[in-house]
């Protein structure tokens, strides 16, 4: 009989029950492997999926291959023949023989798909943003501490040489202790489109594409042809999570790194339209931390998107200076920082560093980072120690935004204070018969 939704098969039950005898968090330090080839399987292999499968694929084994879209797996299975394909990715989880996952679906699948994996004690490698919700993202920290596995959030940008120098300057002070910063993209509008309302009409879902295997955690939905699938899904709340789920773990990275900042302490929002299934067109957000040795007593940072940017005129930089369509500034009391993606660090006012040398630092390919550590022992850039509560403080904008409203962030629980509405942004509902527990 096909197992139900979501309900773990025997051996997921028996994982999961193993896992929660041994509740120890252990760092996320690879232990060296006897073979030092690594059977990973991929979930989500078409767009960055794609990619994220070349990149591991270097001196390890693809063992397994799974996409809703029959068309993206047949795709991917020609350069790995050798590879089991699936379209459902519970039944990649009864497969033997698999150490690790990569999860490159939409946003709103990251969450039980990698939950299962990691009760079943494979590394995961999951793409940005860790979860859809805070309440996810804090289930998997534990999850992960708990599985004692190698864990890694795609956000390969943290490994290029431009973010490590710009959270070395920073930490070595040499702007002084940072009192703000802003940080701006231009998606969404360019890349896919926000502010939208769901039409009254359906189409029938290609052949190809499982479109309840698409959903599944969201609500019911009708499929609507280019509306969601592939790409465009990041616009509606059922599976993406906004220009800041987007790119807010990409662009906040540097940001919580460098100032080593921990949950923020408030969190305001405005922009919209405000609607109940899509993101808004633009949206400006306020947080603020409390200070850490590199910062002032306390610090904020400013999200913008859609194209906007903090004004010109704080940047201090040359008039001819071009700036760049996503970044980051720090402002300190000795001068100001930006770094760009992908352009490297400045230091302005230009004249006030003329002399400074910046760090030597290199490159690192972020992907192979998580494979060498699951075969060789070794520590990656972005566990799910670092990037659950980053994920966590990248989608409190978007609490803040849905539920309009200031959110006062008691992190130890989870919780907006005096502000029950904002819950269930915090925690979502999954589809009924494909709750997960724990999620
Ligand atoms: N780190 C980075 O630079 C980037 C990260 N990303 C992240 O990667 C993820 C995927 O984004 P993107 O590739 O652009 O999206 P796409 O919609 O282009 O591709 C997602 C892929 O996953 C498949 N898929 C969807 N649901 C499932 C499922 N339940 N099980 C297995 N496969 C599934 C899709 O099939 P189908 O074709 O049917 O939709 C598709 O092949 C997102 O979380 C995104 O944030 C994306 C781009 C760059
Ligand atoms: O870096 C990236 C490139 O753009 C994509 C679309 O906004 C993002 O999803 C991705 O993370």
């Amino acid at each position: 009989m096909p197992h139900s939704p979501l309900r773990p098969t025997r051996r997921q039950f028996l994982g999961t029950s193993a896992a929660m005898l041994a509740p120890f968090a252990f760092p996320t330090v690879g232990r060296a492997m006897a073979n030092s080839k690594v059977n990973i399987a991929c979930i989500g292999v078409g767009g960055k999926g794609a990619s994220d499968l070349k990149e591991v694929a270097v001196g390890h084994n693809i063992v397994a291959l799974c996409d809703v879209d029959t068309d993206r797996l047949e795709t991917a299975a020609k350069n790995f023949k050798e590879a089991k394909k699936f379209q459902d990715w519970r039944e990649v989880f009864d497969m033997k023989g698999i150490d690790a996952v990569t999860v490159s679906t939409p946003d709103h699948m990251h969450a039980p798909v990698t939950l299962t994996a990691l009760r079943l004690k494979k590394h995961c490698y999951t793409q940005k943003p860790l979860t859809h919700s805070i309440h996810e993202a804090r289930v998997l920290t534990k999850a992960a501490a708990e599985a004692g596995v190698v864990t890694q959030m795609g956000t390969q940008h943290h490994a290029t040489k431009r973010l490590k120098i710009a959270v070395q300057t920073i930490r070595d002070g040499v702007i002084g202790k940072v009192s703000e910063v802003h940080c701006w993209t231009d998606r969404p509008g360019t890349f896919w489109k926000q502010g939208l309302e769901r039409p009254a009409t359906s189409d029938t879902p290609p052949a190809n594409l499982n479109w309840d295997m698409f959903l599944g955690v969201a609500p019911e939905r009708p499929f609507v042809a280019k509306l969601y699938h592939p790409f465009h899904w990041r616009g509606w709340w059922d599976f993406g999570t906004g220009a800041l789920g987007d790119m807010g773990c990409h662009i906040m990275d540097p940001v919580v790194n460098a100032l080593e900042l921990g949950a923020p302490t408030t969190v305001k929002a405005e922009g919209g339209p405000l609607l109940p299934e899509s993101g808004p067109t633009s949206c400006k957000v306020d947080y603020e931390f409390p200070g850490t040795k590199h910062t002032t007593a306390t610090v904020k940072v400013t999200w913008y998107e859609a194209g906007a940017q903090p004004p010109r005129e704080i940047f201090q930089a040359p008039a001819d200076w071009k700036n760049d369509t996503n970044g980051v500034l720090f402002r300190g009391e000795k001068g100001n920082l930006f770094v760009g993606f992908p352009i490297m660090p400045k230091l302005f006012p230009v004249a006030d560093f003329e002399n400074h040398k910046w760090p030597e630092l290199e490159d690192h390919n972020h992907y192979q980072e998580w494979t060498s550590a699951i075969a060789n022992g070794g520590k990656t850039g972005c566990p799910f120690s670092y990037s659950g509560p980053l994920t966590e403080t990248v989608l409190l904008g978007n609490v803040a935004f849905r539920a309009a409203a200031t959110i006062n962030w008691d992190s130890a629980n989870l919780k907006a204070t005096g502000l029950p509405a904002a819950d269930k942004l915090i925690r979502r509902q999954y589809r009924k018969g494909w709750e997960v527990e724990g999620l």
